[in-house]
């Protein structure tokens, strides 16, 4: 963790590498990550990939270590401050209160109070149809499909307009082509300089979609680097205990899973 690598510039503001490193008696992690950059972090059930992602968002404090954002340790930001730059979308898609759609997607400007009105409508209408929610931007949440729910949960991380979006499986409850959509929008985002930070259990949409792909073990790093070799068929059978095989294209490959011995 350190600021050796450079910051893009994001709408003025400099955004550099969101570091972590991690070392207590669970994990013993380090990880520098890119603003521009798709980053699939992948594994199997309970190998800690919600955990890391809380970590880096800045909700769990490691035992031990820290997580540092352009070299700064993020404990010395305050709670506005970051909410400003990281947008973080948890895995549960439980909603508190049950508000209308555009009230939650609203929510996500509550770290810019104080921003010109116009600017916060923008950005809650770009995000509402971003995530294809003009027809229930008036329905309250309890009223939406588990998938429409999700959608909200996501448009609310997208109106915050984050410098980095931290999500957690935010493809789970996506259909086909909302699925697609979501992934062309996380590329744009790459492509402004924003870092983009994805917890994904779909392994082809990591091998197709991501720039770079974290693979954890039970609390470690089993693989890191680029989605051909993070996500070589040896990786997975040591890592998921699974044999597979990948077909199809670079960039539209499938997964082909063989029967666990
Ligand atoms: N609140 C908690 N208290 C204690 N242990 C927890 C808590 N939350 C998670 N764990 C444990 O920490 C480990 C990592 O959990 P985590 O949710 O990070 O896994 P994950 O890789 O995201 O799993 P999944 O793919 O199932 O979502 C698991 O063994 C889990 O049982």
């Amino acid at each position: 963790m350190n600021a050796e690598h450079p910051g893009l510039s994001v709408a003025g503001d400099e955004l550099g590498a969101l570091g972590l490193h991690v070392q207590d008696r669970l994990a013993d992690i380090s990880l520098t990550l890119h603003p521009g950059e798709i980053t699939a972090i992948c594994g199997p059930n309970g190998a800690g990939k919600s955990t890391l992602l809380s970590c880096l968002a800045g909700l769990l404090q490691p035992d031990g270590g820290h997580v540092a954002l352009c070299g700064q340790p993020l404990r010395s930001l305050s709670p506005h401050a970051r909410a400003r730059v990281l947008g973080y979308l948890p895995q549960s898609p439980e909603v508190a209160w049950d508000v209308s759609v555009e009230v939650l997607v609203s929510l996500g400007r509550l770290p810019w109070r104080g921003a010109p009105a116009g600017e916060a409508q923008a950005a809650i209408d770009e995000a509402i149809a971003a995530m294809d929610l003009e027809h229930f931007r008036h329905r309250p949440v309890s009223r939406l499909s588990g998938g429409e729910r999700a959608r909200a949960l996501m448009a609310r991380v997208l109106a915050t307009r984050p410098g980095w979006l931290l999500a957690d499986e935010p493809l789970a409850n996506l259909d086909l082509a909302h699925a697609a959509a979501l992934v062309h929008r996380f590329r744009e985002q790459a492509r402004a300089g924003r870092g983009v930070v994805l917890v994904l259990h779909d392994l082809a949409m990591a091998m197709n979609h991501a720039d770079r792909v974290i693979v954890l073990g039970r609390g470690s790093l089993a693989a890191d680097g680029p989605p051909e070799t993070a996500l070589d068929p040896q990786v997975i059978e040591r890592v998921w205990g699974c044999p597979a095989r990948w077909l199809g294209e670079p960039g539209a490959r499938a997964l082909s899973v063989g029967p666990v011995a």
